[in-house]
């Protein structure tokens, strides 16, 4: 078992065993977990590959269309730099955790743990004592990070870090979705705020050792509002994805990244495409790291689908937000979906 650093933990995940309280909010939890449980395969499932350095257009459109997500290897991301960044990101991890709420205090960061259900401002929304996700994570709006200057060494070198990452993971994101434009034969005029880097953000995540892995989750089962997800892992798994009525696990693979369709892209391609439900396993015996980027369209933009009613990502948003609050989870996409006409 790993050494663990429990003061660095939010004080609800420092249990070392199943405390009484753990157990309450595992039980309310159980039932629903279980059904799940029972459908996960316990086994890797080797997703489509994609090349970056030489994308072949059909191959993408067969990952899009029957996977929703896939491997990006030859990113072009210099490994120096991925590997700074999590290095970093773990000590930033370590320190207590009233230091990671002090260091984000004046900054664009925010730090939440228990939810990765955020309001637009980088709070954690509200939710009940059954729904906690074991996870903490730092949230990162890469356009607002250059007007900050942290007076904090050690924040400010993760600023640098996580600005340079941004602008790979912009320039792999516009490439891809370049792509997918040509694949799905879209308006290239209209399509190009659909996209926009300027929307990007970072989550940087700690999913801490837990010992009620059986009984809770990292990250509950999801599906990203984003046009685009990319996702390094680091070597502890617990990714998984649904296809085809079953869970599978993703192989965390070094210097790789994941690129998942979100419910953005879907609504734009006419539903030729699906944004593809995840979820993270907790681990009992380590912690687990991973950095995830997030696009989306452009502030305004709005989305004409032969699916959808009109909207704009601020309504998507507006919605998921209130929904969370109200009945406790994301409808999504289905909010906005022309009812058909006729009985059936
Ligand atoms: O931590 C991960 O690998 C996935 C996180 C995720 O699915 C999300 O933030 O939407
Ligand atoms: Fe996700």
């Amino acid at each position: 078992m790993s050494e663990m650093n429990l003061e660095s933990y939010p004080p609800v995940f420092r249990q070392q065993s199943e405390s009484p309280h753990v157990q309450d909010q595992a039980q309310a939890q159980s039932s629903d977990l279980d059904d799940i449980a029972k459908e996960s395969i316990q086994e890797y499932d080797p997703i489509p590959l994609i090349d970056l350095q030489c994308l072949n257009l059909d191959e993408l459109g067969e990952a899009c269309k029957h996977w929703g997500l896939f491997r990006l290897v030859n990113h072009g991301i210099p490994l120096t730099l991925l590997r700074q960044l999590q290095d970093h990101s773990k000590k930033i991890f370590s320190l207590s955790f009233e230091s990671k709420e002090a260091l984000v205090i004046s900054s664009p960061m925010s730090y939440f743990w228990g939810t990765p259900a955020l309001t637009p401002s980088g709070d954690s929304l509200s939710r009940g004592p059954q729904n906690i996700n074991w996870v903490e994570g730092f949230n990162v709006p890469l356009g607002q990070l250059s007007q900050f200057q942290a007076e904090d060494p050690t924040i400010d070198s993760f600023r640098l870090l996580l600005e340079e990452y941004g602008r790979h993971l912009a320039r792999i994101a516009s490439t891809i979705f370049q792509a997918m434009v040509n694949t799905l034969n879209l308006n290239p005029e209209q399509s190009k705020s659909y996209l926009s880097e300027s929307t990007g953000f970072i989550r940087v995540y700690r999913y801490p050792q837990c010992f009620v892995a059986n009984e809770t989750w990292g990250m509950e089962a999801h599906t990203d509002s984003s046009v685009l997800s990319i996702l390094n892992q680091e070597q502890v798994g617990g990714f998984e994805h649904f296809k085809d009525d079953k869970w599978f696990q993703i192989e965390p693979i070094p210097d790789t990244l994941i690129l998942n369709l979100g419910d953005m892209l879907q609504a734009i391609s006419n539903d030729e495409y699906k944004s593809v439900k995840h979820r993270v396993k907790p681990n009992k015996y380590g912690e687990r790291y991973s950095i995830c980027y997030f696009v989306f369209p452009a502030e305004g933009s709005v989305i004409q689908s032969s699916k959808y009613k009109p909207f704009t990502y601020s309504d998507f948003q507006a919605q998921v937000q209130q929904d969370i609050k109200t009945i406790g989870f994301k409808v999504g996409l289905e909010r906005f979906r022309f009812k058909q006409n006729g009985s059936g």
